[in-house]
């Protein structure tokens, strides 16, 4: 399906496709699914924010903030999430983000009283595609993301956390696909995602094992990237220093590495060789290229 959408974007006029940052979702009309019918349902379960702070620097932060549940997801939270993640596809100044939770915690999952509420399966499905299609979305945004742990991302939170384009731990956080003890497998696009990360192997271990991973386990394990050195207060300062690494250049230049690889994760070869090229094309000769000339650059 990924396939399918990238494909019809590379058909567009080269112009509109490269300029055109906002992506299809997975799921539509055309697979059955109706996004305002669910919304609709989501909307009785509410509580918590979703809250998006745009900084002059092109630093996004994207804070989680339902510190009363552990950041859990109600479903206006789940609906605010995917407008801010709208809003970050029109950001056009946007190269980074950090995604992290109220309070010191980032996420206990879906909120279960909302879970209980509607555990009748259709149901289940459709808040399945709803979040599918907001993450992937996340997950393509043309900025470098991060997610910052503290405290626990279990369930859906560490479905979230690899929706990002880095993880980063603080001391005494911990991540754990709890889905097993849920009777369940990820939903959220967790679990395609993970082997994306860690690999088949790793991601066996720590879904059917439900494996409660500490910092340096995830480290180890490759499912973080770093893990803070951080009191409690600062760690939002640091996630932020830690992006800048990769966030330093034009923002024309940061958005288009990001989707040179989003196309690289994505695509069949030739694809993403071909989008390499269209994404090449707006840069060659644009100002950051013609500076860094005018410069004579050395890279030693
Ligand atoms: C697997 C399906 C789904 C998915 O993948 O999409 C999910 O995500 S299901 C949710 C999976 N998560 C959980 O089951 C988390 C359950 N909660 C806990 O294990 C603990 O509460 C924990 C470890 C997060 C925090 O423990 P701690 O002792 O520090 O605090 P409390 O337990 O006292 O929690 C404080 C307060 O928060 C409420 N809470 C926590 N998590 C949730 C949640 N996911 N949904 C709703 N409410 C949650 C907890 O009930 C307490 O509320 P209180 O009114 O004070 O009882």
């Amino acid at each position: 399906m990924a396939t399918c959408i990238w494909r019809r974007l590379l058909l567009q006029p080269v112009k509109c496709r490269i300029t055109c940052q906002r992506i299809e979702s997975i799921y539509n009309r055309t697979h059955g699914f109706d996004e305002n019918e669910i919304k609709e349902k989501l909307q009785h379960f509410s509580g918590g924010s979703i809250d998006l702070s745009k900084g002059n620097d092109g630093i996004g932060v994207l804070t989680l903030n339902n510190s009363v549940h552990k950041n859990a997801l109600t479903g206006t939270m789940m609906i605010e999430l995917q407008d801010r993640v709208k809003e970050l596809e029109d950001w056009t100044e946007g190269r980074g983000l950090v995604v992290h939770g109220a309070r010191n915690t980032f996420c206990s999952g879906s909120d279960l009283k909302a879970i209980k509420a509607m555990h009748g399966s259709e149901e289940g499905l459709k808040i399945c595609m709803f979040m599918q299609n907001t993450l992937t979305r996340l997950k393509r945004l043309p900025l470098i993301s991060v997610a910052l742990v503290q405290g626990k991302a279990l369930g859906g939170g560490a479905e979230l956390s690899t929706a990002c384009d880095f993880r980063l731990m603080t001391p005494g956080s911990e991540i754990c696909f709890v889905q097993k003890h849920m009777g369940l497998v990820p939903g959220w696009g967790g679990g395609a995602r993970l082997v994306q990360i860690v690999g088949g192997q790793q991601s066996l271990k720590l879904l059917n094992g439900a494996l409660r991973m500490d910092p340096a386990k995830a480290l180890n394990a490759g499912l973080i990237d770093d893990i803070l050195p951080s009191d409690e207060g600062k760690a939002l300062e640091e996630a932020q220093r830690w992006l800048s690494q990769y966030t330093g250049a034009p923002v024309e230049v940061i958005q288009g590495l990001k989707k040179v690889v989003t196309a690289g994760r994505e695509l069949p070869l030739e694809d993403a060789l071909k989008s390499e090229k269209e994404i090449f094309g707006t840069l060659w000769g644009g100002p950051a290229n013609l500076q860094a000339l005018a410069r004579g650059s050395k890279h030693k």
